[in-house]
Parts: C-alpha cells; structure tokens; sequence
C-alpha cells in the first residue's frame, strides 16, 4: 500500500510492564505529543489508548504501531509483566483503526538501532563496530528484553523477535551460586530476567542481605540503585555491582550467540538511570571475562542507549515498512 500525507499522524506506541509510552507520528519520522501513561492505572490497553487520542485531541487516526513487552505469536496478546491482554483484531475493530500492528517491544528497539544519533549512545569499552555484522540488543525494566539487528544479503537487517530474557540465569561465581539457589527457592526456574530487571535488583539486594545473615529494609530498586551508587549503603552498592556483572555475563552471551560484532546495544529503563557509574560498574570486566573468548569479546563495543524514546522510532520504522508492502 503506497502511503501519503493523509496516513498521517499515526499512533505509536512502546507498552512495557510498567509504563506505556504513547506518540503521534505526524510526517515519516517525526513524533510528536510523547506522553506516558502508567499501566496500572487502566484496566485495558484499550483504555489507556483512548485515553491517550482523548488527551491529544486526536480522533481521526488510521494506522497504528505498538512494540509491546510480550512475544506476540497470533491475535491474542498476553502481557508478560501485567494483567492486560486483548485480541489485536477485536481492538483494531474497537479503535476504528485501519491497521494495527503489534511487535515485540524490543523488535521495535532493534529497529531503532541505525536511527538512533551518536550523541544519545555512550559508548562502553570495545573496539571499533565492524560495519554488516549484527547487532545484540538487550535492556532491563520491569522484564528483560532481547533481540537483535542482523544483516540481510543486498536487503533491509531484520530484527529478532525472541524471548531471551526467559533464558537461564548462569551464575558466574560461588557468590551467584548463592543467589540463584535463593531465588530457585522462591520460583524453580531462575531465568535472565529474575536478575536483570527492577524485581530482579531488589531479589538480588534481599539474597545478599540473607547471605549476609542481616535483615533487610524493603527497598524499591530505584533505592537501591541510588543508595548504591551513591555509596550511602554498603549491600545495595553490592547488589548494584552484582547486577552489573550479571548484565556482563548476560550481554557476552548474546554477543557470542549472535556473532554480535557490530556492537552491544543496552537499553531499558535501569542501565540508562545509572550515568557515569555504569563505566566504573563490574560489568565490562565481566563481559570480557569468557576463557578462550575474552580477545574476541574485548574487541567488541558496547553502547548505552540514552535516547528518551527510541522504542518509538522504532515501531514508526516497522509500521512504515508494513503499510509502504
Ligand atoms: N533508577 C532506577 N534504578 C533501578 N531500577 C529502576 C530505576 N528506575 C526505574 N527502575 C525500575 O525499572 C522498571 C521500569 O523500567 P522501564 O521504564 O523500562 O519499564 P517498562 O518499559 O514498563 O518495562 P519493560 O519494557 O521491561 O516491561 C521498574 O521495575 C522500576 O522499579
């Protein structure tokens, strides 16, 4: 379908487990209206998007994109880290929308990658991106999303639409050992994300308080990231070095998975919030720290994405490709 300036604004839209962010599209490329809502305040999806073109005084939108933090295998959707889930079609037909595709919110990121400006990436360690390899992509929030941006022969890169952050946790040393029996206790299987993720600071913040023999003091993991970096509390600087490393392991695996030559890419809402302390962190000696793979992973960069919104960019990118065939 070839598209013209009557598709516009379209509505976008980055859904994760705790916030979802929501713009109009108004010429190819150009968000506008950014507004974020939080999830737990609608009971529906459908709600929070009307609420949303309420707001912005938009009623006439024909196209709609949403990256959203499940895998989205068919029509039914079923949020991984929250209650929602809906039939795309039934709200497509609810929202009088012409087109509505949803991804995976971090296929949307992926998409973001060769958009996103040098000045809203801070580069950690490595050497120089080798130009067509693939890109890894990883990023903690209320889940741990992954995917990828791989090259294609004479064609646009495709980007992964996995659930990698439901791997299996691999604890890296006798004091992660620890951690993973702490949280097997509590779930059975102990994925990425029991880690890498807000939930996943605050079980790691808990277990080395237990293995420490102390109680703990219930901490948000906004908490226990400040007071750590900080250094005005002694096991959350732990539980943030902790984390940090995990991310490390985490991050190497998927280079060496993917053949991820072309750079490490971390987004989310955590690692983003962390600033300078992310460079000092554990997790770029952990992330080399591969036995006979350490020279190939040295050689690879990693980038924090700082950019405010690129999940949008991302999911306007994917909805351009759908409507343009
Ligand atoms: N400064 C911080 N330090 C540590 N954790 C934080 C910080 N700020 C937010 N968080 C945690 O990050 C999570 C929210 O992240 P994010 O904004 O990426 O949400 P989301 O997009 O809804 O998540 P997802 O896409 O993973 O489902 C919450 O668990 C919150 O506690």
């Amino acid at each position: 379908m070839l598209t013209g300036p009557a598709d516009f604004p379209r509505l976008i839209a980055d859904i994760g487990g705790t916030n979802a962010r929501f713009a109009l599209e108004t010429a190819p490329g150009v968000l506008d209206r950014i507004e974020v809502l939080a999830c737990a305040d609608y009971p529906t999806m459908e709600m929070a998007i009307r609420t949303y073109l309420a707001d912005a005084g938009e009623a006439a939108v024909r196209h709609a994109a949403i990256g959203i933090a499940n895998p989205v295998t068919g029509d039914w959707v079923q949020m991984t880290n929250h209650h929602w889930a809906y039939s795309i079609e039934a709200t497509r037909l609810a929202l009088g929308l012409d087109t509505l595709l949803v991804i995976n919110d971090f296929t949307a990121l992926a998409l973001s990658l060769p958009h996103l400006p040098g000045h809203e990436l801070v580069r950690v360690g490595g050497g120089e991106a080798l130009a067509g390899a693939p890109l890894a992509l990883l990023g903690a929030g209320t889940g741990l999303g992954v995917s990828g941006l791989v090259p294609t022969p004479g064609g646009a890169p495709v980007a992964l639409a996995g659930e990698g952050g439901h791997a299996s946790f691999a604890p890296f040393d006798e004091r992660e050992l620890e951690i993973w029996r702490f949280a097997r206790a509590r779930f059975g299987h102990v994925s990425m994300e029991r880690m890498l993720s807000g939930p996943g600071l605050k079980l790691i913040y808990e277990a080395l308080s237990h293995l420490a023999g102390e109680s703990w003091e219930p901490k948000t993991a906004s908490q226990i990231s400040a007071e750590g970096v900080g250094g005005e509390c002694v096991r959350c600087r732990e539980a943030i070095d902790t984390f940090t490393a995990i991310l490390g392991t985490a991050a190497a695996n998927l280079a060496l998975t993917l053949g991820a030559r072309g750079g490490v890419y971390i987004g989310g809402g955590i690692v983003p919030k962390l600033g300078d302390y992310f460079a000092r962190s554990p997790f770029r000696a952990r992330f080399e720290d591969k036995g006979r793979f350490s020279a190939y992973l040295a050689a690879i960069p990693v980038y924090v994405i700082t950019s405010p919104w690129p999940a949008l960019t991302g999911a306007a990118a994917a909805l351009a490709a759908h409507l343009d065939g």
